[in-house]
Protein backbone atom coordinates (compact mmCIF):
# COMPACT_ATOMS: atom_id res chain seq x y z
CA UNK A 1 0.00 0.00 0.00
CA UNK A 2 2.42 2.44 1.20
CA UNK A 3 4.74 1.82 -1.89
CA UNK A 4 1.45 2.20 -4.10
CA UNK A 5 1.11 5.57 -2.60
CA UNK A 6 5.03 6.13 -3.41
CA UNK A 7 4.77 5.23 -6.82
CA UNK A 8 1.24 6.97 -7.59
CA UNK A 9 3.27 10.20 -6.62
CA UNK A 10 6.80 9.25 -8.51
CA UNK A 11 4.74 9.12 -11.52
CA UNK A 12 2.67 11.74 -11.32
CA UNK A 13 6.03 13.84 -10.70
CA UNK A 14 7.22 12.35 -14.35
CA UNK A 15 4.88 13.90 -15.96
CA UNK A 16 5.52 17.07 -13.82
CA UNK A 17 8.40 17.66 -16.03
CA UNK A 18 10.34 20.23 -16.05
CA UNK A 19 7.91 21.43 -12.95
CA UNK A 20 8.37 18.45 -10.46
CA UNK A 21 11.73 20.84 -8.95
CA UNK A 22 9.01 23.65 -7.98
CA UNK A 23 7.26 20.76 -6.05
CA UNK A 24 10.25 20.38 -3.80
CA UNK A 25 10.14 24.21 -3.29
CA UNK A 26 6.59 24.15 -2.74
CA UNK A 27 6.96 21.44 -0.45
CA UNK A 28 9.70 23.00 1.31
CA UNK A 29 7.94 26.23 2.35
CA UNK A 30 4.91 24.31 3.34
CA UNK A 31 7.33 22.49 6.08
CA UNK A 32 9.18 26.28 6.94
CA UNK A 33 5.25 27.84 7.26
CA UNK A 34 4.16 25.13 9.86
CA UNK A 35 6.98 25.87 11.84
CA UNK A 36 6.58 29.41 11.84
CA UNK A 37 3.00 28.88 12.51
CA UNK A 38 4.19 26.38 16.18
CA UNK A 39 5.97 29.61 17.23
CA UNK A 40 3.07 31.42 18.21
CA UNK A 41 1.95 29.09 20.15
CA UNK A 42 5.76 29.22 22.27
CA UNK A 43 4.70 32.46 22.93
CA UNK A 44 1.52 32.23 24.32
CA UNK A 45 3.30 29.51 26.55
CA UNK A 46 5.89 32.81 27.59
CA UNK A 47 3.42 35.06 28.16
CA UNK A 48 1.04 32.64 30.56
CA UNK A 49 4.11 32.01 32.28
CA UNK A 50 5.93 35.33 32.48
CA UNK A 51 1.89 36.68 33.59
CA UNK A 52 1.50 34.03 36.31
CA UNK A 53 5.22 34.39 37.66
CA UNK A 54 4.18 38.48 37.51
CA UNK A 55 0.93 37.74 39.30
CA UNK A 56 -0.98 40.01 40.82
CA UNK A 57 1.60 42.74 40.38
CA UNK A 58 1.11 42.75 36.31
CA UNK A 59 3.09 45.83 36.21
CA UNK A 60 6.50 43.90 36.22
CA UNK A 61 5.80 42.30 32.94
CA UNK A 62 7.93 43.63 30.53
CA UNK A 63 8.15 41.15 27.72
CA UNK A 64 4.42 40.65 26.67
CA UNK A 65 4.88 42.86 23.68
CA UNK A 66 8.10 41.66 22.10
CA UNK A 67 6.47 38.21 22.43
CA UNK A 68 3.18 39.66 20.97
CA UNK A 69 5.07 41.17 17.83
CA UNK A 70 6.99 37.81 17.39
CA UNK A 71 4.12 35.61 17.82
CA UNK A 72 2.43 38.17 15.25
CA UNK A 73 5.34 38.16 12.93
CA UNK A 74 5.54 34.42 12.55
CA UNK A 75 2.12 34.17 12.23
CA UNK A 76 2.50 36.23 9.14
CA UNK A 77 5.78 34.84 7.90
CA UNK A 78 4.06 31.00 7.92
CA UNK A 79 1.26 32.50 5.83
CA UNK A 80 3.21 34.10 3.69
CA UNK A 81 5.43 31.30 3.12
CA UNK A 82 2.65 28.93 2.84
CA UNK A 83 1.12 31.02 -0.22
CA UNK A 84 4.05 30.78 -2.09
CA UNK A 85 4.26 27.16 -0.92
CA UNK A 86 0.91 26.79 -2.51
CA UNK A 87 1.66 29.21 -5.67
CA UNK A 88 4.08 26.74 -6.59
CA UNK A 89 2.35 23.24 -6.11
CA UNK A 90 -0.69 24.73 -7.52
CA UNK A 91 2.17 25.83 -10.49
CA UNK A 92 3.43 21.97 -10.85
CA UNK A 93 0.08 20.84 -10.54
CA UNK A 94 -1.74 22.87 -13.49
CA UNK A 95 1.24 21.62 -15.45
CA UNK A 96 1.36 18.00 -14.56
CA UNK A 97 -2.69 18.00 -15.51
CA UNK A 98 -2.12 19.62 -19.15
CA UNK A 99 0.86 17.25 -19.57
CA UNK A 100 -1.21 14.28 -18.83
CA UNK A 101 -4.27 15.51 -21.34
CA UNK A 102 -0.91 16.17 -23.82
CA UNK A 103 0.87 13.07 -23.47
CA UNK A 104 -2.18 11.23 -23.13
CA UNK A 105 -3.44 12.80 -26.88
CA UNK A 106 -0.49 12.46 -28.34
CA UNK A 107 -0.40 8.56 -27.70
CA UNK A 108 -3.91 8.49 -29.18
CA UNK A 109 -3.34 10.15 -31.93
CA UNK A 110 -0.85 7.47 -32.97
CA UNK A 111 -3.18 4.20 -32.30
CA UNK A 112 -4.34 3.04 -35.23
CA UNK A 113 -7.92 4.35 -36.35
CA UNK A 114 -9.54 0.96 -36.10
CA UNK A 115 -9.27 1.33 -32.38
CA UNK A 116 -11.88 4.30 -32.09
CA UNK A 117 -14.28 1.39 -33.48
CA UNK A 118 -14.11 0.13 -29.80
CA UNK A 119 -13.17 3.02 -28.09
CA UNK A 120 -15.08 6.16 -28.61
CA UNK A 121 -13.06 9.35 -28.83
CA UNK A 122 -15.46 11.06 -26.09
CA UNK A 123 -14.58 8.52 -23.99
CA UNK A 124 -11.14 8.54 -24.24
CA UNK A 125 -11.21 12.30 -23.75
CA UNK A 126 -13.63 12.09 -20.69
CA UNK A 127 -10.86 9.49 -19.36
CA UNK A 128 -8.07 11.87 -19.57
CA UNK A 129 -10.12 15.13 -18.47
CA UNK A 130 -11.29 13.24 -15.30
CA UNK A 131 -8.07 12.08 -14.80
CA UNK A 132 -6.03 14.99 -15.20
CA UNK A 133 -8.32 16.23 -12.19
CA UNK A 134 -8.20 14.13 -10.38
CA UNK A 135 -4.44 14.79 -9.87
CA UNK A 136 -5.13 18.34 -9.55
CA UNK A 137 -5.79 18.32 -5.59
CA UNK A 138 -2.84 15.99 -4.91
CA UNK A 139 -0.28 18.18 -6.19
CA UNK A 140 -2.08 21.50 -5.46
CA UNK A 141 -2.68 20.71 -1.67
CA UNK A 142 -2.12 17.41 -0.76
CA UNK A 143 1.30 16.99 -0.52
CA UNK A 144 2.08 20.22 0.83
CA UNK A 145 -0.24 19.33 3.67
CA UNK A 146 0.98 15.37 4.63
CA UNK A 147 4.59 17.72 4.57
CA UNK A 148 3.04 20.44 7.02
CA UNK A 149 1.60 17.47 9.00
CA UNK A 150 4.73 15.82 9.75
CA UNK A 151 6.42 18.94 10.97
CA UNK A 152 3.76 19.80 13.42
CA UNK A 153 4.28 16.11 14.64
CA UNK A 154 8.32 16.80 14.40
CA UNK A 155 7.68 19.77 16.20
CA UNK A 156 5.09 18.91 18.43
CA UNK A 157 7.10 15.52 20.00
CA UNK A 158 9.97 17.86 20.40
CA UNK A 159 8.29 20.71 22.12
CA UNK A 160 6.66 17.51 24.53
CA UNK A 161 10.20 17.20 26.08
CA UNK A 162 10.72 21.37 26.32
CA UNK A 163 7.89 21.96 28.13
CA UNK A 164 6.36 18.41 30.20
CA UNK A 165 6.52 15.66 28.40
CA UNK A 166 3.85 14.18 30.12
CA UNK A 167 0.92 16.58 28.63
CA UNK A 168 2.56 16.74 25.38
CA UNK A 169 2.23 12.51 25.93
CA UNK A 170 -1.57 13.44 26.49
CA UNK A 171 -2.29 15.64 22.76
CA UNK A 172 0.38 12.76 21.17
CA UNK A 173 -1.45 9.77 22.59
CA UNK A 174 -5.30 11.52 21.23
CA UNK A 175 -3.93 12.17 18.23
CA UNK A 176 -2.31 8.52 17.50
CA UNK A 177 -5.05 6.38 18.23
CA UNK A 178 -7.18 8.82 15.75
CA UNK A 179 -4.65 8.31 13.20
CA UNK A 180 -4.56 4.41 13.83
CA UNK A 181 -8.91 4.50 13.68
CA UNK A 182 -8.51 6.82 10.57
CA UNK A 183 -5.85 4.36 8.67
CA UNK A 184 -7.80 1.16 9.51
CA UNK A 185 -10.47 2.37 7.84
CA UNK A 186 -8.07 2.97 4.63
CA UNK A 187 -5.25 0.45 5.18
CA UNK A 188 -5.35 -3.26 5.18
CA UNK A 189 -7.90 -5.56 3.77
CA UNK A 190 -10.26 -1.95 3.20
CA UNK A 191 -7.89 -1.17 1.25
CA UNK A 192 -8.91 -3.80 -0.87
CA UNK A 193 -13.02 -3.08 -0.24
CA UNK A 194 -12.27 0.82 -0.94
CA UNK A 195 -11.45 -0.52 -4.62
CA UNK A 196 -14.02 -2.63 -5.18
CA UNK A 197 -16.01 0.30 -4.30
CA UNK A 198 -14.44 2.28 -7.00
CA UNK A 199 -14.55 -0.61 -9.22
CA UNK A 200 -18.49 -0.69 -8.37
CA UNK A 201 -18.52 3.05 -8.71
CA UNK A 202 -17.25 3.06 -12.45
CA UNK A 203 -19.44 -0.16 -13.74
CA UNK A 204 -21.95 1.63 -12.74
CA UNK A 205 -21.49 4.85 -14.68
CA UNK A 206 -20.60 2.75 -17.39
CA UNK A 207 -23.74 1.22 -17.47
CA UNK A 208 -25.82 4.59 -17.14
CA UNK A 209 -23.82 5.71 -19.87
CA UNK A 210 -24.76 2.52 -22.47
CA UNK A 211 -28.56 2.96 -20.76
CA UNK A 212 -28.65 6.64 -21.75
CA UNK A 213 -27.17 5.34 -24.98
CA UNK A 214 -30.19 2.48 -25.80
CA UNK A 215 -33.14 5.24 -24.55
CA UNK A 216 -34.68 4.78 -27.98
CA UNK A 217 -34.32 1.20 -28.02
CA UNK A 218 -36.40 0.91 -24.19
CA UNK A 219 -39.11 3.73 -25.83
CA UNK A 220 -39.50 1.97 -28.90
CA UNK A 221 -40.25 -1.35 -27.31
CA UNK A 222 -41.82 0.34 -24.56
CA UNK A 223 -39.73 -1.10 -22.00
CA UNK A 224 -38.59 0.12 -18.40
CA UNK A 225 -35.18 0.47 -16.27
CA UNK A 226 -35.85 -2.71 -15.49
CA UNK A 227 -35.24 -4.64 -18.89
CA UNK A 228 -31.52 -2.83 -18.58
CA UNK A 229 -30.61 -5.79 -15.60
CA UNK A 230 -26.80 -4.88 -16.28
CA UNK A 231 -27.52 -1.37 -15.38
CA UNK A 232 -29.83 -2.24 -12.36
CA UNK A 233 -27.50 -4.99 -11.21
CA UNK A 234 -24.65 -2.52 -11.08
CA UNK A 235 -26.43 0.32 -8.92
CA UNK A 236 -26.96 -2.34 -6.87
CA UNK A 237 -23.68 -3.80 -6.65
CA UNK A 238 -22.52 -0.18 -5.52
CA UNK A 239 -25.30 0.71 -3.36
CA UNK A 240 -24.49 -2.66 -1.33
CA UNK A 241 -20.91 -2.20 -1.61
CA UNK A 242 -21.54 1.83 0.00
CA UNK A 243 -23.65 1.01 2.62
CA UNK A 244 -21.42 -2.00 3.96
CA UNK A 245 -18.67 0.03 3.86
CA UNK A 246 -19.91 2.88 5.18
CA UNK A 247 -22.04 1.04 8.01
CA UNK A 248 -19.92 -1.85 8.48
CA UNK A 249 -16.52 -0.72 8.30
CA UNK A 250 -16.16 2.81 8.87
CA UNK A 251 -18.80 2.85 12.19
CA UNK A 252 -16.80 1.94 15.34
CA UNK A 253 -13.23 3.51 13.92
CA UNK A 254 -15.13 6.84 12.37
CA UNK A 255 -16.43 7.55 15.51
CA UNK A 256 -13.16 6.44 17.20
CA UNK A 257 -11.77 9.24 14.88
CA UNK A 258 -13.76 11.78 15.02
CA UNK A 259 -14.19 11.45 19.25
CA UNK A 260 -10.04 11.58 19.47
CA UNK A 261 -9.55 14.29 16.96
CA UNK A 262 -11.21 16.79 18.64
CA UNK A 263 -10.76 15.25 22.04
CA UNK A 264 -6.78 15.97 23.32
CA UNK A 265 -8.84 16.93 26.40
CA UNK A 266 -9.57 13.18 26.97
CA UNK A 267 -6.41 12.51 28.12
CA UNK A 268 -5.38 16.37 28.85
CA UNK A 269 -8.30 17.32 31.96
CA UNK A 270 -7.65 14.18 34.03
CA UNK A 271 -3.81 14.71 34.13
CA UNK A 272 -3.44 17.88 35.18
CA UNK A 273 -6.42 16.85 38.20
CA UNK A 274 -4.23 13.89 38.85
CA UNK A 275 -0.77 15.96 38.70
CA UNK A 276 -2.40 19.24 40.92
CA UNK A 277 -2.07 17.41 44.32
CA UNK A 278 1.84 17.36 43.73
CA UNK A 279 2.94 20.16 41.97
CA UNK A 280 1.08 22.02 44.86
CA UNK A 281 3.49 20.24 47.36
CA UNK A 282 6.49 20.95 44.92
CA UNK A 283 5.45 24.78 44.34
CA UNK A 284 5.84 24.26 40.52
CA UNK A 285 1.58 24.79 39.90
CA UNK A 286 2.58 27.95 38.17
CA UNK A 287 4.53 25.86 35.61
CA UNK A 288 1.25 23.52 35.83
CA UNK A 289 -1.33 26.03 34.80
CA UNK A 290 1.38 27.19 32.17
CA UNK A 291 1.95 24.35 30.50
CA UNK A 292 -1.75 23.46 30.26
CA UNK A 293 -2.45 26.64 28.55
CA UNK A 294 -0.25 25.90 26.17
CA UNK A 295 -1.05 22.33 25.58
CA UNK A 296 -4.64 23.04 25.35
CA UNK A 297 -4.43 25.73 22.83
CA UNK A 298 -2.08 23.66 20.78
CA UNK A 299 -4.13 20.60 20.56
CA UNK A 300 -6.81 22.50 18.91
CA UNK A 301 -4.12 22.76 15.80
CA UNK A 302 -4.21 18.79 15.98
CA UNK A 303 -7.56 18.64 14.44
CA UNK A 304 -6.86 20.57 11.61
CA UNK A 305 -3.92 18.94 11.11
CA UNK A 306 -5.53 15.15 11.41
CA UNK A 307 -8.86 16.54 8.97
CA UNK A 308 -5.93 17.46 6.38
CA UNK A 309 -4.32 14.31 6.50
CA UNK A 310 -7.68 12.51 5.99
CA UNK A 311 -8.05 14.53 2.97
CA UNK A 312 -4.62 13.63 2.06
CA UNK A 313 -5.05 10.06 2.07
CA UNK A 314 -8.00 10.19 -0.06
CA UNK A 315 -6.47 12.68 -2.98
CA UNK A 316 -3.37 9.87 -2.82
CA UNK A 317 -6.72 7.27 -3.52
CA UNK A 318 -7.98 9.32 -6.12
CA UNK A 319 -4.72 9.67 -8.00
CA UNK A 320 -4.29 6.19 -7.81
CA UNK A 321 -7.35 5.41 -9.60
CA UNK A 322 -6.81 8.25 -12.25
CA UNK A 323 -3.46 7.11 -12.89
CA UNK A 324 -4.83 3.42 -14.00
CA UNK A 325 -7.27 5.68 -15.76
CA UNK A 326 -4.49 7.48 -17.87
CA UNK A 327 -2.70 3.61 -17.95
CA UNK A 328 -5.62 2.44 -20.08
CA UNK A 329 -5.61 5.56 -21.96
CA UNK A 330 -1.58 4.64 -22.77
CA UNK A 331 -2.18 1.19 -23.08
CA UNK A 332 -3.72 1.90 -26.65
CA UNK A 333 -1.65 0.12 -29.47
CA UNK A 334 0.11 2.64 -31.89
CA UNK A 335 1.38 2.03 -35.10
CA UNK A 336 4.91 1.79 -35.74
CA UNK A 337 6.40 4.05 -37.70
CA UNK A 338 8.56 3.56 -40.69
CA UNK A 339 12.07 5.03 -40.16
CA UNK A 340 13.27 5.00 -44.11
CA UNK A 341 9.71 5.76 -46.08
CA UNK A 342 9.64 4.61 -49.46
CA UNK A 343 7.55 6.20 -52.30
CA UNK A 344 4.65 3.90 -54.05
CA UNK A 345 5.20 3.04 -57.10
CA UNK A 346 1.97 2.80 -58.76
CA UNK A 347 -1.60 2.51 -57.69
CA UNK A 348 -2.32 -1.60 -57.07
CA UNK A 349 -3.13 -2.59 -54.04
CA UNK A 350 -2.00 -6.48 -53.12
CA UNK A 351 -2.71 -8.37 -50.26
CA UNK A 352 -0.07 -11.52 -49.92
CA UNK A 353 -1.42 -14.16 -47.42
CA UNK A 354 -2.90 -11.50 -44.79
CA UNK A 355 -3.98 -12.83 -41.63
CA UNK A 356 -6.05 -10.78 -38.90
CA UNK A 357 -7.18 -11.21 -35.83
CA UNK A 358 -9.04 -8.66 -33.33
CA UNK A 359 -7.26 -8.09 -30.05
CA UNK A 360 -9.01 -10.16 -27.66
CA UNK A 361 -10.49 -12.39 -30.27
CA UNK A 362 -10.01 -16.15 -30.48
CA UNK A 363 -10.74 -16.62 -34.16
CA UNK A 364 -9.22 -14.85 -37.16
CA UNK A 365 -11.42 -11.86 -38.90
CA UNK A 366 -8.78 -13.05 -41.72
CA UNK A 367 -7.29 -16.19 -42.88
CA UNK A 368 -4.26 -16.27 -45.19
CA UNK A 369 -6.48 -13.55 -47.95
CA UNK A 370 -4.57 -12.79 -50.92
CA UNK A 371 -5.29 -10.84 -53.94
CA UNK A 372 -3.97 -8.34 -56.01
CA UNK A 373 -5.98 -5.31 -57.62
CA UNK A 374 -4.16 -3.38 -60.79
CA UNK A 375 -4.16 0.21 -61.07
CA UNK A 376 -7.34 1.73 -62.59
CA UNK A 377 -9.19 -1.92 -61.25
CA UNK A 378 -12.40 -2.08 -59.73
CA UNK A 379 -12.34 -5.17 -57.45
CA UNK A 380 -15.62 -6.33 -54.99
CA UNK A 381 -15.83 -7.89 -51.65
CA UNK A 382 -19.06 -9.64 -51.22
CA UNK A 383 -19.95 -12.37 -48.91
CA UNK A 384 -22.51 -12.98 -45.99
CA UNK A 385 -22.47 -10.72 -42.92
CA UNK A 386 -19.36 -10.91 -40.74
CA UNK A 387 -17.28 -12.35 -43.71
CA UNK A 388 -14.34 -9.80 -43.06
CA UNK A 389 -15.02 -7.30 -46.32
CA UNK A 390 -14.26 -4.38 -44.08
CA UNK A 391 -11.43 -5.39 -41.81
CA UNK A 392 -10.00 -6.38 -45.49
CA UNK A 393 -10.44 -2.93 -46.71
CA UNK A 394 -9.24 -1.44 -43.19
CA UNK A 395 -5.79 -2.98 -43.56
CA UNK A 396 -5.41 -0.72 -46.72
CA UNK A 397 -4.91 2.58 -45.16
CA UNK A 398 -3.77 1.28 -42.05
CA UNK A 399 -6.74 1.30 -39.60
CA UNK A 400 -5.12 -2.04 -38.16
CA UNK A 401 -1.80 -3.55 -39.46
CA UNK A 402 -2.13 -6.88 -40.11
CA UNK A 403 -1.43 -9.73 -38.20
CA UNK A 404 0.59 -11.77 -40.30
CA UNK A 405 1.30 -11.08 -44.38
CA UNK A 406 1.71 -8.36 -46.12
CA UNK A 407 -0.65 -5.31 -47.83
CA UNK A 408 0.96 -3.67 -50.39
CA UNK A 409 0.19 0.08 -52.11
CA UNK A 410 2.04 0.14 -55.45
CA UNK A 411 4.17 -2.65 -54.49
CA UNK A 412 5.49 -1.05 -51.31
CA UNK A 413 4.90 -2.45 -47.76
CA UNK A 414 1.90 0.05 -46.29
CA UNK A 415 4.24 -0.19 -42.76
CA UNK A 416 7.05 0.96 -45.32
CA UNK A 417 4.98 4.36 -46.36
CA UNK A 418 4.76 7.28 -44.55
CA UNK A 419 1.38 8.06 -42.84
CA UNK A 420 0.81 11.09 -44.77
CA UNK A 421 1.82 9.87 -48.16
CA UNK A 422 -0.72 6.81 -47.46
CA UNK A 423 -3.32 9.18 -46.52
CA UNK A 424 -2.97 10.77 -49.30
CA UNK A 425 -3.04 7.98 -51.62
CA UNK A 426 -6.24 6.16 -50.23
CA UNK A 427 -9.33 8.19 -49.72
CA UNK A 428 -12.20 6.30 -47.38
CA UNK A 429 -15.82 6.37 -47.75
CA UNK A 430 -17.31 5.16 -45.05
CA UNK A 431 -20.91 3.30 -44.19
CA UNK A 432 -21.44 5.63 -41.57
CA UNK A 433 -20.15 9.01 -42.66
CA UNK A 434 -19.24 11.32 -39.95
CA UNK A 435 -19.98 14.97 -40.53
CA UNK A 436 -18.82 18.11 -38.08
CA UNK A 437 -20.52 20.68 -36.95
CA UNK A 438 -19.70 22.94 -39.11
CA UNK A 439 -20.36 24.64 -42.42
CA UNK A 440 -20.90 22.12 -46.21
CA UNK A 441 -18.27 24.11 -47.38
CA UNK A 442 -15.67 23.44 -44.07
CA UNK A 443 -16.61 19.34 -44.51
CA UNK A 444 -15.41 19.04 -47.90
CA UNK A 445 -12.52 20.97 -47.42
CA UNK A 446 -10.97 19.13 -44.67
CA UNK A 447 -10.26 16.51 -47.24
CA UNK A 448 -7.87 18.92 -49.04
CA UNK A 449 -7.16 22.44 -46.76
CA UNK A 450 -5.46 24.19 -49.23
CA UNK A 451 -8.66 23.88 -52.23
CA UNK A 452 -10.16 26.56 -53.20
CA UNK A 453 -13.89 27.27 -52.84
CA UNK A 454 -14.22 26.78 -56.35
CA UNK A 455 -12.77 23.26 -56.36
CA UNK A 456 -14.86 22.69 -53.25
CA UNK A 457 -18.48 23.67 -55.70
CA UNK A 458 -16.77 21.54 -58.35
CA UNK A 459 -16.62 18.70 -55.95
CA UNK A 460 -19.74 19.39 -54.81
CA UNK A 461 -21.13 19.66 -57.79
CA UNK A 462 -19.63 16.20 -59.03
CA UNK A 463 -21.22 14.68 -55.98
CA UNK A 464 -24.64 15.39 -56.94
CA UNK A 465 -24.96 17.54 -53.83
CA UNK A 466 -26.74 20.93 -55.57
CA UNK A 467 -29.83 19.93 -54.51
CA UNK A 468 -28.70 19.60 -51.28
CA UNK A 469 -27.14 22.96 -50.93
CA UNK A 470 -30.63 24.48 -52.92
CA UNK A 471 -32.53 23.94 -49.99
CA UNK A 472 -30.58 25.08 -47.24
CA UNK A 473 -30.59 28.71 -46.04
CA UNK A 474 -27.13 29.94 -46.24
CA UNK A 475 -26.46 27.28 -48.76
CA UNK A 476 -22.57 26.01 -48.72
CA UNK A 477 -21.87 28.12 -45.87
CA UNK A 478 -24.90 26.54 -43.33
CA UNK A 479 -23.82 25.00 -40.66
CA UNK A 480 -24.68 21.43 -40.47
CA UNK A 481 -26.93 20.83 -37.33
CA UNK A 482 -27.87 24.41 -36.42
CA UNK A 483 -31.47 25.86 -37.76
CA UNK A 484 -32.62 22.39 -37.84
CA UNK A 485 -30.83 21.69 -40.60
CA UNK A 486 -31.21 17.81 -41.18
CA UNK A 487 -29.46 15.81 -43.76
CA UNK A 488 -30.71 12.06 -44.20
CA UNK A 489 -28.21 9.41 -44.48
CA UNK A 490 -28.32 9.42 -48.18
CA UNK A 491 -27.55 13.25 -48.27
CA UNK A 492 -24.45 12.87 -46.07
CA UNK A 493 -23.11 10.00 -47.77
CA UNK A 494 -23.16 12.76 -50.93
CA UNK A 495 -21.45 15.18 -49.05
CA UNK A 496 -19.01 12.64 -48.23
CA UNK A 497 -18.69 12.03 -51.64
CA UNK A 498 -17.62 15.27 -52.60
CA UNK A 499 -14.88 15.09 -49.59
CA UNK A 500 -13.68 11.93 -51.71
CA UNK A 501 -13.77 13.51 -55.02
CA UNK A 502 -11.85 16.65 -53.78
CA UNK A 503 -9.08 14.41 -51.97
CA UNK A 504 -8.55 13.14 -55.64
CA UNK A 505 -6.58 10.13 -53.94
CA UNK A 506 -5.78 7.37 -56.85
CA UNK A 507 -6.92 4.80 -54.93
CA UNK A 508 -10.39 4.42 -53.53
CA UNK A 509 -11.89 2.00 -50.76
CA UNK A 510 -15.71 2.20 -50.68
CA UNK A 511 -17.72 0.40 -47.69
CA UNK A 512 -21.07 0.17 -48.40
CA UNK A 513 -21.03 3.35 -49.83
CA UNK A 514 -25.14 3.65 -50.45
CA UNK A 515 -26.09 1.44 -47.07
CA UNK A 516 -28.30 4.04 -45.66
CA UNK A 517 -29.64 5.24 -49.48
CA UNK A 518 -33.23 5.80 -50.52
CA UNK A 519 -33.81 4.81 -53.69
CA UNK A 520 -33.74 8.71 -55.17
CA UNK A 521 -30.36 9.37 -53.31
CA UNK A 522 -29.00 5.84 -54.50
CA UNK A 523 -29.44 6.66 -58.14
CA UNK A 524 -27.49 10.41 -57.51
CA UNK A 525 -24.87 8.39 -54.94
CA UNK A 526 -24.22 5.67 -58.27
CA UNK A 527 -23.52 8.75 -60.30
CA UNK A 528 -21.40 10.82 -57.89
CA UNK A 529 -19.24 7.15 -57.30
CA UNK A 530 -19.17 6.57 -61.12
CA UNK A 531 -17.43 10.06 -61.15
CA UNK A 532 -15.26 9.53 -57.72
CA UNK A 533 -14.00 6.05 -59.09
CA UNK A 534 -13.28 6.95 -62.97
CA UNK A 535 -9.75 6.16 -63.57
CA UNK A 536 -9.13 5.26 -60.04
CA UNK A 537 -8.15 1.65 -58.56
CA UNK A 538 -10.79 0.89 -56.83
CA UNK A 539 -12.00 -1.49 -53.81
CA UNK A 540 -15.23 -1.55 -53.08
CA UNK A 541 -17.81 -3.59 -50.61
CA UNK A 542 -20.97 -3.61 -51.44
CA UNK A 543 -24.40 -5.69 -50.06
CA UNK A 544 -26.73 -4.74 -53.14
CA UNK A 545 -24.92 -6.95 -55.46
CA UNK A 546 -26.29 -4.72 -58.59
CA UNK A 547 -24.04 -2.43 -57.86
CA UNK A 548 -20.72 -4.91 -58.63
CA UNK A 549 -21.78 -6.44 -61.47
CA UNK A 550 -19.56 -4.46 -63.54
CA UNK A 551 -16.32 -4.84 -61.36
CA UNK A 552 -13.54 -6.25 -63.17
CA UNK A 553 -12.91 -8.53 -60.43
CA UNK A 554 -15.52 -9.93 -57.40
CA UNK A 555 -13.93 -11.68 -54.39
CA UNK A 556 -16.35 -13.86 -51.67
CA UNK A 557 -15.20 -13.69 -48.27
CA UNK A 558 -16.81 -15.66 -46.10
CA UNK A 559 -15.16 -16.59 -42.48
CA UNK A 560 -12.42 -14.49 -43.26
CA UNK A 561 -11.44 -16.89 -46.06
CA UNK A 562 -11.77 -15.84 -50.25
CA UNK A 563 -14.01 -18.52 -51.44
CA UNK A 564 -14.41 -17.84 -55.11
CA UNK A 565 -12.94 -15.06 -57.32
CA UNK A 566 -13.79 -13.99 -60.55
CA UNK A 567 -16.23 -11.81 -62.88
CA UNK A 568 -20.20 -11.56 -62.35
CA UNK A 569 -20.58 -13.87 -65.27
CA UNK A 570 -17.86 -16.68 -64.09
CA UNK A 571 -19.08 -16.81 -60.50
CA UNK A 572 -22.54 -16.98 -61.50
CA UNK A 573 -21.32 -20.07 -63.88
CA UNK A 574 -19.49 -21.51 -61.38
CA UNK A 575 -22.82 -21.92 -59.32
CA UNK A 576 -21.44 -21.76 -55.48
CA UNK A 577 -22.18 -19.25 -52.77
CA UNK A 578 -22.21 -15.67 -55.76
CA UNK A 579 -24.98 -17.64 -57.41
CA UNK A 580 -26.41 -18.40 -54.17
CA UNK A 581 -26.76 -14.56 -53.12
CA UNK A 582 -27.27 -13.50 -56.45
CA UNK A 583 -30.79 -15.14 -56.43
CA UNK A 584 -31.83 -14.15 -53.28
CA UNK A 585 -30.62 -10.70 -54.09
CA UNK A 586 -33.03 -10.88 -57.21
CA UNK A 587 -35.72 -12.67 -54.77
CA UNK A 588 -35.38 -9.62 -52.60
CA UNK A 589 -35.33 -6.82 -54.63
CA UNK A 590 -38.80 -8.63 -56.74
CA UNK A 591 -40.41 -8.99 -53.13
CA UNK A 592 -39.83 -5.13 -52.65
CA UNK A 593 -41.45 -4.79 -55.97
CA UNK A 594 -44.37 -6.86 -55.83
CA UNK A 595 -45.23 -5.95 -52.26
CA UNK A 596 -45.05 -2.07 -54.04
CA UNK A 597 -47.89 -3.45 -56.33
CA UNK A 598 -49.63 -4.65 -53.95
CA UNK A 599 -49.65 -1.59 -51.69
CA UNK A 600 -50.06 1.09 -54.57
N1 LIG B 1 -13.67 -3.77 -33.95
C1 LIG B 1 -13.80 -5.10 -33.86
N2 LIG B 1 -13.37 -5.76 -32.76
C2 LIG B 1 -13.48 -7.11 -32.68
N3 LIG B 1 -14.01 -7.89 -33.66
C3 LIG B 1 -14.45 -7.28 -34.75
C4 LIG B 1 -14.38 -5.86 -34.92
N4 LIG B 1 -14.90 -5.54 -36.13
C5 LIG B 1 -15.28 -6.72 -36.68
N5 LIG B 1 -15.02 -7.75 -35.87
C6 LIG B 1 -15.28 -9.19 -36.15
O1 LIG B 1 -14.51 -9.54 -37.28
C7 LIG B 1 -15.25 -10.38 -38.15
C8 LIG B 1 -15.31 -9.73 -39.54
O2 LIG B 1 -16.07 -8.53 -39.44
P1 LIG B 1 -16.24 -7.51 -40.66
O3 LIG B 1 -16.94 -6.30 -40.14
O4 LIG B 1 -14.94 -7.35 -41.32
O5 LIG B 1 -17.22 -8.34 -41.60
P2 LIG B 1 -18.07 -7.82 -42.84
O6 LIG B 1 -17.96 -8.90 -43.86
O7 LIG B 1 -17.65 -6.45 -43.23
O8 LIG B 1 -19.51 -7.80 -42.19
P3 LIG B 1 -20.76 -6.85 -42.59
O9 LIG B 1 -21.13 -7.19 -43.98
O10 LIG B 1 -21.82 -7.27 -41.62
O11 LIG B 1 -20.32 -5.43 -42.43
C9 LIG B 1 -16.61 -10.55 -37.51
O12 LIG B 1 -16.62 -11.79 -36.83
C10 LIG B 1 -16.72 -9.42 -36.53
O13 LIG B 1 -17.46 -9.80 -35.40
Amino acid sequence: MKDKKKRTISILLAYAGNYKALTFVGLALSAISMFCSIVPYVCIWLVVRDLIVAMPNFSKVQNVQTYGWIAFGFAMLGIVLYFIGLLCTHLVAFRTAENIRKIGMNHIMKAPLGYFDNNASGLIRGRLDSAANDTETLLAHNLADIIGTIVLFAGMVILMFVFDWRMGAACLLSAVISIVAMFSMMGGKNAKLMEEYQAAQDRMTKAGTEYVRGVPVVKIFQQTVYSFKTFKKAIEEYSNKAEYYQGEVCRVPQSINLTFTEGAFIFLVPLVIFLVPSTLHDGNFSNLVTNFVFYAVFSAIISTALAKIMFASSGIMLASTALSRIDLVMKAPTLEKCIHPKMPEDNSVIFKDVSFTYEGSRTPALSHISFRVEPGQTVALVGPSGGGKTTAASLIPRFWDVSEGVVEVGHVNVKEIDQHVLMDQVAFVFQNTKLFKTSILENVKIANPSASDDDVMHALKAARCKDIIDKLPNGVHTIIGSEGTYLSGGEQQRIALARAILKNAPIVVLDEATAFADPENEVLIQKALSVLCKDRTVIMIAHRLSTVVNADRIIVLEEGHIIEEGTHKELLDKNGLYHKMWIDYNQAVKWKITSGKEVA
